[in-house]
């Protein structure tokens, strides 16, 4: 298949505030933390959500994070977390919820995933939380509707989908969507999305320029930051892979992840309706 994501696939689909809205109408994100040493991936996630459009962004903290996190951040609020069931409160006032980037390999990971799953709230489920189901992929599906977005690089894919990388990454891409009943971003060069009802699209936008620290956890707020405006998964992630990787361009050699939400304002200007 020839690269097909474009903005006339997703375009009208795009959320706008409109003249009656207010912060909570415009979808309210929540990206769960590392611990104390590895705050940095959620607050990247954090800062693409609210700038793709959430009116709400709240990064869900363990205990030991709450203060780094809450030193480091302005309009995105922090909340503090002590087990999973405290998460699944603070989690049902919101539309979706990021949960994975620099999350930890931990037993705590999963619980809070299935705590997460248990909520109306769409997830976007990237890095730790895929990598620590190498064993165990029905714990992770089993927690999923299928407005969730998993977002596993080659080597995540992989550690879930061990049998389905021989078929390509196009076929790979939409039986794994199919397995999880979740829509899948297979990223890379040629980033693959699919989703459980049989929608394909292949970007073609990408440029190496995001092969850098971080760069996945900016997108997976992204994602996040566009279902929480309640787009439709399969749209948003559509939508964020292009962005991401026009942002990336815009801004060009040098780029560090944290450079890629500063350009999503001039992408949504070039998409914004006339
Ligand atoms: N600011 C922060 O706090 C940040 C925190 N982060 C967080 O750190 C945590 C762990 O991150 P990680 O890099 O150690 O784990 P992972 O990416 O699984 O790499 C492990 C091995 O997988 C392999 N591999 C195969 N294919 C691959 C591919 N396409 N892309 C990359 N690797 C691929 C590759 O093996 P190789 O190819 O070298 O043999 C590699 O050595 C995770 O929670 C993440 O969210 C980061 O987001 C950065 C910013
Ligand atoms: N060579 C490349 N060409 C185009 N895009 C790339 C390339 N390498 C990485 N990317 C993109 O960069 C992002 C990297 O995500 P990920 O591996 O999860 O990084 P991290 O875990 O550091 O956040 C993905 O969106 C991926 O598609």
């Amino acid at each position: 298949m020839k690269p097909s994501n474009h903005p006339d696939l997703w375009r009208d689909a795009l959320p706008w505030p409109g003249p009656d809205t207010h912060k909570h109408h415009r979808g309210r994100l929540g990206v769960v933390s590392g611990g104390a040493l590895r705050t940095g991936a959620a607050r990247l996630a954090a800062r693409a959500g609210l700038r793709i459009g959430a009116g709400l962004v709240r990064i869900l903290c363990p205990r030991d994070a709450a203060l780094i996190v809450a030193a480091s951040v302005e309009a995105i609020m922090v909340d503090e977390f002590s087990s999973p069931e405290a998460l699944f409160q603070l989690a049902g006032a919101l539309d979706a919820v990021v949960i994975g980037p620099a999350a930890g390999l931990t037993e705590a990971t999963a619980l809070n995933l299935a705590a997460l799953g248990r909520t109306g709230a769409a997830l976007i489920v990237d890095a730790d939380a895929l990598t620590l189901f190498k064993d165990r992929p029905k714990d992770l599906f089993g927690c999923l509707d299928r407005d969730d977005v998993l977002t596993p690089h080659e080597g995540e894919f992989e550690r879930l989908f061990p049998d389905l990388p021989v078929y390509g990454r196009e076929v790979a891409a939409s039986k794994a969507s199919e397995r999880a009943g979740a829509v899948i971003v297979l990223k890379g060069r040629e980033t693959v999305i699919a989703a459980p009802d049989g929608r394909k699209v292949v970007n073609g936008n990408g440029t190496p320029l995001l092969a850098t620290a971080g760069s996945g956890d900016v997108l997976a707020g992204m994602i996040g930051g566009l279902v929480a405006q309640r787009m439709d998964s399969f749209d948003a992630a559509c939508a964020a892979v292009w962005m991401h990787a026009d942002a990336a361009s815009r801004f060009g050699p040098g780029l560090i992840a944290e450079d890629l939400s500063e350009q999503l304002p001039s992408v949504l200007r070039g998409l914004a309706p006339a």
